[in-house]
């Protein structure tokens, strides 16, 4: 076995046919596809070997490991849902057996998750493919009995993958038993062409995430082994006895890997782009502050240090509330191990309302990295506009950013309606319990006073949610009916239940490691908790007015004392951005390479354009020319 050494950003970077020639956005769709498979597999290759002496963890923590491809695959890599979200479907919903059985191959196979379809993505309980036991034959028959039943959106899956695991609904003797999950090959390993009853290909292109060769497919009389199903939680017996799970929406679990998964990986995207946005704002000089003074770092207007040190305070932000958040995931996940789902409603609301904010967060501040950055921000050079559409999609992807919000607005009430019959709750909404005695407590101008308004927000407005559901169903509604209706103040409570646990955890877990860091550290730090913290309130300065008793006098000191930390962090912002230690192979940025050589790095990209290897374009002896030559006067 070759010994690759390490650190692999070292190894991954060093090998030369990893390098493009040809910046990636000068490439046709096509051609996209097939360089980002070339580099993807010499990295497929060396990880392979990398984790052969590792088992398939069922959950690894969020690391910077794979980020190494963003680097080398600027745009998506399409062996990624293999990672995210194949393997982990496997080691999460597949007994040991079937584990063994289905990742015998380990890196021999490269699979995907085929859930979405054409007509369904997030109404999993209306998705339209079948698997149906066929009892003579031992086998599942897998059908798509609609147009719209086709699997669509499935990144990999038109050209990359050779198996997946495929949502469907499973139908033993003629009863529909709901969704279930299936380990499916689609391609011949050896040809890779597609195996009988199967029509497969790829979505065409998108507003990005183009090298992700998201997919369609579908099944016609398509059979598969009956064991192929995941039997972790609920079984087929041989006999066509249906065994049901402990709870049916275990079946869902690799979504919850990958929402909890998203707070680190969102950290990571803004890391990115606030070292871009800060770096080039250090070395941008352009306009005045004092008139008789040279023009000054765009840095040092107050307005630019408010678009941008957000952004920084935010990914730290992400970073610490994903690894608290993943926590929380492996902490459920071994207690359902051991046959408890008590947590699992608690889990599935957190990870539905950060994954939500992450990813909108990141989606926002990464767009408002870019425009600060002025016209050079919108050079497919300065990566800013790749590091956007890779966010937002993710805004999408693992469930829509609306339906998830209604999905801890659901835990929010249930919880509510809990602590007015005066049960205990779990830590993370206790505080609902006690909206009724802080409802009037003296507002205090500190981190921990603002933590403390933003719950009385989030309790104020659930009991404005409950309270609208109730009258909607006084007046004659059903119950979904009124939920509908008070939708709108359903996505509030959840926002703001998601901002203030963001605030919660991120300025407790920089206060609790204080102590432990030297005191520069954990100066800059907190400076950077209470910026984000100091932030929201004023962004939500209206929901302090109506829920707590915050006055405009304190809503003053706050900006103020916000502008003073922009000051006390505008001596360390390069530092800190440089302290993401980014490189800039990664980094992949005109605009934010360490040696600050903007100007030569663009026009150096500039002159890879094909537009610019000669001086006249053909074009115009074909086509201007004439024209020009005919209207001649
Ligand atoms: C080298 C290692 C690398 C590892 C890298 C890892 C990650 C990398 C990071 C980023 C990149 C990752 C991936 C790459 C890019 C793209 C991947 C995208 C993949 C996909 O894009 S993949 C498809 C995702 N597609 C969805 O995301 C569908 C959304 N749609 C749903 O999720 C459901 O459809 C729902 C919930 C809307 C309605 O479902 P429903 O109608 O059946 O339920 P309903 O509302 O009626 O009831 C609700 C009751 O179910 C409980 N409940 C529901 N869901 C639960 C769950 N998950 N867990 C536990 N409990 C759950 C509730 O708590 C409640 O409980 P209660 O009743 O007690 O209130
Ligand atoms: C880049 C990308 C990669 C993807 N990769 C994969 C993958 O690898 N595997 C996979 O299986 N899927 C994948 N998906 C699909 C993705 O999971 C779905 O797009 C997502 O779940 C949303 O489903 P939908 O697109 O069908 O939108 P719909 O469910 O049709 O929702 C459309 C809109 O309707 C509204 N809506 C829907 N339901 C409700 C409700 N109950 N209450 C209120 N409003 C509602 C929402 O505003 C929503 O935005 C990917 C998608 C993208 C964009």
């Amino acid at each position: 076995m070759k010994c690759y050494p390490v650190p692999r950003e070292n190894l991954v970077l060093s090998i030369d046919n990893l390098k493009d020639d040809i910046p990636e956005e000068y490439l046709s769709h096509k051609e996209c596809y097939e360089n980002v498979i070339r580099k993807g597999s010499v990295l497929y290759d060396i990880f392979s070997e990398l984790s052969k002496d590792r088992k398939h963890k069922a959950h690894q923590a969020p690391s910077n490991a794979y980020r190494i491809s963003d680097g080398i695959m600027q745009n998506v890599n399409p062996f990624l849902l293999h990672f995210a979200l194949f393997v982990p479907a496997i080691t999460n919903q597949a007994t040991p057996e079937q584990q063994a059985e289905f990742l015998k191959h380990g890196f021999g196979i490269i699979g995907t998750y085929a859930q979405t379809e054409l007509g369904h993505g997030t109404f999993l309980r209306g998705l339209e493919t079948t698997a149906t036991l066929d009892l003579e034959t031992d086998e599942f028959v897998l059908n798509s009995p609609t147009l719209t039943s086709y699997k669509w959106w499935p990144g990999g899956l038109g050209h990359t993958a050779n198996h997946c695991v495929v949502m469907a609904q499973l139908y033993v003797k003629g009863k529909c038993h709901g969704p279930h999950l299936f380990f499916v090959q689609i391609r011949d390993i050896e040809t890779h062409e597609p195996l009988p009853g199967l029509k497969l290909g790829e979505i065409g292109a998108k507003m990005g995430f183009n090298t992700a060769d998201n997919g369609f497919l579908g099944f016609h009389n398509f059979r598969i082994p009956r064991n192929n199903m995941l039997m972790k939680n609920s079984q087929v017996l041989k006999d066509g006895t249906y065994v049901e799970s402990k709870n049916e929406k275990l079946t869902y679990g690799s979504m919850v890997f990958v929402r909890v998964y998203l707070l680190s990986d969102m950290a990571y995207m803004l890391a990115r782009a606030a070292t871009i946005s800060v770096r080039y704002s250090a070395v941008r000089h352009q306009s005045h502050i004092k008139p008789d003074e040279p023009e000054v770092q765009i840095l040092d207007f107050v307005i630019q240090q408010h678009k941008l040190f957000i952004s920084i305070a935010t990914s730290h932000a992400f970073k610490i509330c994903g690894l608290w958040l993943w926590q929380t995931y492996s902490k459920v996940m071994e207690d359902i191990g051991k046959g408890s789902m008590d947590r699992l409603p608690e889990l599935h609301a957190l990870s539905c309302c950060l994954k939500t904010t992450s990813t909108r967060d990141a989606g926002w501040l990464i767009e408002q990295c870019r425009l600060a950055c002025g016209g050079h921000g919108y050079l497919m050079s300065s990566n800013l506009p790749s590091l956007y559409t890779t966010a937002t999609a993710a805004i999408t992807y693992e469930g829509e950013s609306t339906v998830l919000l209604l999905q801890t607005a659901r835990y929010l009430i249930k919880s509510w309606k809990r602590a007015m019959e005066g049960e205990s709750l779990p830590a993370t909404v206790s505080f609902l319990s006690e909206y009724f005695n802080k409802r009037y407590n003296k507002w205090e101008n500190t981190p921990k006073g603002i933590v403390d308004g933003l719950k009385l927000v989030v309790a104020g407005v659930t009991k404005m949610c409950a309270e609208s559901i109730q009258k909607h169903v006084s007046r004659g509604q059903q119950y979904e009916e009124a939920w509908n209706s008070s939708s709108v103040q359903l996505i509030k409570a959840s926002e703001a239940y998601s901002r203030a646990l963001l605030c919660e955890v991120f300025w407790f877990e920089v206060d609790k490691v204080s102590s432990t860091l030297s005191n520069n550290l954990a100066v800059v730090l907190k400076q950077l908790a209470e910026l984000y913290i100091t932030y929201w309130a004023l962004e939500k300065r209206g929901d302090l007015l109506v829920y707590t008793t915050i006055s405009k006098d304190d809503l003053d000191k706050l900006q103020e004392r916000y502008e003073e930390l922009l000051a006390l962090i505008r001596p360390n912002a390069v530092g800190l951005v440089d302290s993401f230690d980014i490189r800039d192979e990664i980094l992949c940025s005109t605009l934010g390479a360490y040696d600050g050589r903007v100007y030569e790095r663009m026009m150096e990209h500039a002159l890879k354009s094909p537009l610019n290897a000669e001086t006249v374009n053909q074009s115009f002896h074909k086509y201007m020319k004439p024209v020009i030559l005919k209207h001649k006067i």
